[in-house]
């Protein structure tokens, strides 16, 4: 049975309900088109705000899309960045003026066809669900080819039947990109997707840009270079210049060792405060580059192996953060960490622990699960604050393709610190990887596609659209107007 129209009455909250609702309503409707480049708008708009703004609150969104099977609904609808988001299920009750709309388009480069309103309200509150198309969308739409370079462990992880299919359904054939042929014998692409490393392919991937000057990279090597070693990659963060107010972020106390020699030096390792994490300096994905150890003592360090950063070990309640950034979507997921270190285990620890990969560990140790039990009940910090560091990250980096890893200092309370930053993360364990990869992928080539035709391709609605300049990616200037 098709739901019943849904109606909000006025005073009533905006709450996930009635966009939840509105949604199940919309698609039973079956008024446009089913398949195909899909985009679902969710706006709202009171009497005199003029032009409507998207609902902001990603809870609602995220509890709209799995409700939803695509094509129907994409992630589209939360591309505003948090900050703009004007929604908040407290925050706003439906007044007799407002209006909700549902709208779906195929292509942003085609003008608006005439929407068809379709009332809904007949008391107050809610009174129209809009559904705005786009479907004159004429013969066959283009496809597109985004070629991916990896290497087998991460094609095997990342390349799921589930991605390759949504993406084939929106126009787009993910293609291996075979590392033993020449890349210039290999295409033709719209974008190239790599995680490949080596002066080789560098070389290979400049040919490339040389010839196809129009297809992006993602990303370019020399912005992923700044991510192997372990100074250049955190020297970012602290280069940031982002407001904070009532979180504040920062990085560890860490210090550079190229010779053992240096490891006795007072002067260089005597201002850390034990423990400490030794990490290797170069962080270029290798087993190697993700041993570490936690050192509990000074004498302990005479037997590391330099080139490594010496960072000092924050304690953070055994939780760690890991915040995706895939263009301009971000989420963060909890995962465990480190235990942290009492001053009473401080002294009677001696020398130091090796470790490796702790977050990707399954737990086996029954006291250990005792101490992880809490994970879930570990508060995430807020949404809005990590999205404004990874806004800043991006454009600071000029990637697209990352995670970062952040901690709560315990101390503090509402302090964090960046502990590392991961070009190409295991996206596959995010939640919904496959809606916002191709998402991505959906407004890389077809943005690129607008600028090669010198036509915008932006409407005036797509104001948090990315643009592609050379082969960075940017925030559209405007998105900075519109907060
Ligand atoms: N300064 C720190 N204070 C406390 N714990 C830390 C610190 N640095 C690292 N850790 C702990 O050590 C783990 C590994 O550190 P880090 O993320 O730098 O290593 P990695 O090998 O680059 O990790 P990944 O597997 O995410 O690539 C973290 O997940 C965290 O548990
Ligand atoms: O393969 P290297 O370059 O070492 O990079 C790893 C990162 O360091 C890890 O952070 C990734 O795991 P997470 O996505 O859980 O962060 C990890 O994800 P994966 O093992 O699932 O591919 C890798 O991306």
């Amino acid at each position: 049975m098709a739901p019943r129209r849904p109606r909000c009455a006025t005073g009533q909250p905006l709450v996930a309900s009635s966009l939840r609702a509105m949604s199940r309503w919309f698609a039973s409707r079956r008024s446009g088109p089913s398949e195909g480049d899909l985009t679902l708008r969710v706006g709202v708009r009171d009497a005199g705000s003029g032009p409507s703004c998207h609902v902001a609150d990603r809870r609602i969104l995220r509890q709209l899309l799995p409700s939803r099977s695509p094509p129907l609904i994409t992630a589209r609808g939360e591309i505003s960045p948090p900050r703009r988001f004007a929604i908040r299920e407290s925050a706003m009750t439906a007044s007799d003026c407002t209006s909700l709309s549902l709208s779906y388009k195929r292509s942003p480069n085609l003008t608006s066809s005439p929407s068809y309103p379709l009332a809904i309200g007949d008391r107050g509150g809610i009174r129209r669900v809009c559904c705005d198309s786009e479907i004159a969308m004429a013969g066959n739409p283009r496809r597109f080819t985004v070629g991916y370079a990896l290497a087998p462990k991460k094609q095997q992880s990342f390349i799921q039947a589930s991605l390759v299919e949504l993406a084939r359904r929106r126009g787009i054939d993910l293609v291996p990109i075979h590392a033993t042929r020449p890349l210039a014998e290999q295409g033709p692409f719209d974008c190239v997707l790599h995680k490949l490393y080596g002066e080789d392919w560098k070389a290979q991937l400049d040919d490339f840009a040389t010839r196809n000057p129009g297809v992006p990279i993602v990303d370019p090597p020399l912005a992923i270079e700044r991510l192997h070693n372990r100074i250049s990659m955190l020297q970012v963060v602290s280069e940031l210049e982002i407001p904070q107010n009532r979180e504040t972020f920062g990085i560890p106390s860490q210090v550079v060792i190229y010779d053992s020699g240096t490891l006795s030096n007072s002067g260089v390792v005597g201002a850390l405060r034990f423990p400490v994490i030794a990490k290797p300096l170069v962080a270029d994905g290798s087993a190697k580059s993700h041993k570490m150890s936690l050192v509990f003592h000074r004498d302990a360090l005479l037997k590391l192996k330099p080139p490594l950063v010496l960072q000092e070990f924050v304690n953070h309640g055994g939780v760690i953060f890991k915040v995706y950034v895939v263009g301009d979507y971000v989420q963060c997921v909890k995962r465990k960490s480190l235990p942290d270190v009492s001053e009473e285990k401080l002294e009677c620890s001696e020398g130091s622990v090796t470790f490796s990969q702790v977050s990707n560990m399954t737990t086996q140790d029954p006291t250990e699960v005792e101490y992880y039990m809490h994970l879930d009940e570990a508060e995430m910090p807020p949404l809005s604050f990590v999205t404004e560091i990874a806004k800043g990250l991006r454009q600071a980096m000029g990637l697209c393709l990352f995670n970062f890893d952040v901690i709560r200092d315990v101390k503090v309370g509402n302090h964090y610190v960046v502990i590392d930053i991961n070009y190409f993360p295991g996206y596959a364990k995010m939640p919904c990887y496959e809606n916002v990869l191709t998402d991505f992928f959906w407004n890389i080539v077809h943005e690129n596609k607008g600028q090669d035709a010198e036509v915008s391709a932006i409407s005036s609605n797509d104001k948090d659209s990315r643009l592609l300049v050379g082969n960075h990616c940017k925030m559209a200037e405007d998105m900075e107007n519109d907060g």
